[in-house]
């Protein structure tokens, strides 16, 4: 009964498939074939620890796949006890947007723990389960779910494939981590306005806006930063010094429905991130008709989370720094000038246990996991037209004060 989407028109043959064994290292990738193929040492290993599990969800309807795909991760953080859970993906070499998320499960309990909570999506027609046996030098993957007792699963066997020009993980951001059109955003919001009913309100609040007229008014500053690198001290002080008008994004009216966007899957919750974007630069290109403008973070920290989110593994996995995914959205409003503000990892962590407020599960993954913030902070440098110039934020507030209007006056002619 192979009926789902990834398996149509014999796809599964072409697909790659790649586990992230380690966050440190390369994927373990394969492909799959009608015969067997003899492995080298290092999938034999992968293969033969324990019981091995893959899971993928699928479906043509990207909502109900993120949310299933939530469901399976927090279901299966509850795996403990000689269980490990993998990231993998799937894909179609060269193919956009051709990339199935899954997990795979490593069980080396007995009785396997994991087989439970497995047979548990057995009714879930966008889920597929495959189990993988090692005999000798060869390994065989089978389909494990909506296989009846009586039908014999049919055997693909494990065969290595190259490494990829492109971290897998790269392939699917487009429209699904970033949007580079409020159209796009728009229609992500739309999908979910049934199951989500704080989307209607928020796609009203992005109509109300309207469109953002492009100004020839006063300049419009974007401040930059991971948390607690000083852009809300900043902001204000620059609104102080030069009269003008603070902005953030995501704007004061979409405060409300931040939480509950925040628990959403990524398609949704920076589809969210996305449209509070344009929201905010209608406001820009309004305010700036009547004074300098400030604004508190933009598309750099919409699209530079996203990515450091979406790539897995180390800073090599990012996008190439030519790549397309750092473009500004062609219908986006764009700053005159984009500064970020940088403080090296010791004070920033002085600085948010001074202030000890609750963070958001990003900003504690920044805290927690290195591998993240210099992620976060290289795709903050890739993004292009506008890209951001760098500021040492380390100093006092009045001298990055001083420092920040010194480069306005010189970059904007204020
Ligand atoms: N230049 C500075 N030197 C020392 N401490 C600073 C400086 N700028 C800000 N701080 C302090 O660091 C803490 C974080 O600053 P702030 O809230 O301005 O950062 P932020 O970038 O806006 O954070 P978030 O993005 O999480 O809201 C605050 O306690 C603030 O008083
Ligand atoms: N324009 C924006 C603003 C914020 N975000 C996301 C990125 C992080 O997850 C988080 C940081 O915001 P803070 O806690 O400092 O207010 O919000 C975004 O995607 N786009």
């Amino acid at each position: 009964m192979l009926s789902r989407t990834m398996f149509r028109c014999g796809q599964m043959y072409s697909r790659v498939f790649a586990v992230e064994v380690d966050l440190l290292t390369e994927p373990l990738y394969f492909t799959l074939s009608a015969k067997p193929h003899i492995l080298h040492h290092d999938y034999q290993r992968f293969f033969g620890e324990g019981k091995l599990f893959s899971l993928y969800v699928d479906s043509d309807n990207r909502i109900q796949k993120a949310q299933t795909h939530a469901e399976i991760k927090t279901k299966l953080s509850k795996l403990e006890r000689d269980c490990v859970v993998l990231e993998t993906c799937s894909y179609i070499p060269d193919v956009k947007n051709s990339v199935v998320k899954g997990f795979c499960i490593r069980d080396k309990s007995t009785p396997g723990i994991s087989e439970e909570i497995l047979k548990t999506f057995r009714q879930n027609e966008s889920v597929c389960v495959f189990s993988y046996k090692l005999d000798g030098q060869y390994c065989w993957q089978e389909l494990w779910s909506h296989v009846n007792q009586t039908e014999k699963a049919e055997r693909q066997y494990i065969t290595p494939a190259s490494t990829p020009l492109y971290h897998p993980s790269t392939l699917g951001i487009r429209s699904s981590d970033v949007f580079y059109s409020k159209e796009e955003a728009y229609m992500v919001l739309q999908e979910c306005s049934d199951i989500l009913p704080e989307s209607k309100a928020v796609l009203q609040l992005v109509d109300e806006q309207g469109e953002s007229s492009g100004s020839d008014g006063f300049p419009v500053i974007v401040i930059e930063g991971l948390d607690a690198t000083g852009k809300t001290t900043l902001t204000e002080a620059l609104r102080e010094s030069l009269n003008a008008t603070l902005l953030k994004s995501p704007p004061q009216c979409l405060a409300p429905f931040r939480q509950c966007f925040d628990s959403e899957p990524p398609v949704i919750r920076r589809a969210f991130y996305a449209l509070g974007n344009y929201i905010t630069a209608a406001q820009m290109g309004k305010e700036s008709l009547k004074a300098p403008v400030i604004v508190d973070r933009y598309w750099h920290s919409t699209a530079a989370y996203a990515i450091a989110t979406a790539v897995s593994g180390r800073v090599e996995n990012l996008p190439r720094p030519d790549s397309e995914l750092y473009q500004w959205p062609e219908d986006l409003l764009r700053p005159n000038l984009v500064l970020m503000l940088n403080v090296n990892p010791e004070e920033r962590m002085r600085r948010l246990k001074d202030r000890g407020q609750d963070k958001t599960i990003e900003e504690n993954e920044l805290e927690v996991n290195q591998l993240f913030r210099l992620k976060v902070e290289e795709a903050y440098k890739r993004i292009q037209n506008p890209s951001c110039i760098s500021v040492d934020a380390s100093p006092s507030p009045q001298e990055v004060l001083q420092q920040v209007l010194r480069l306005i006056r010189n970059k904007c002619q204020l």
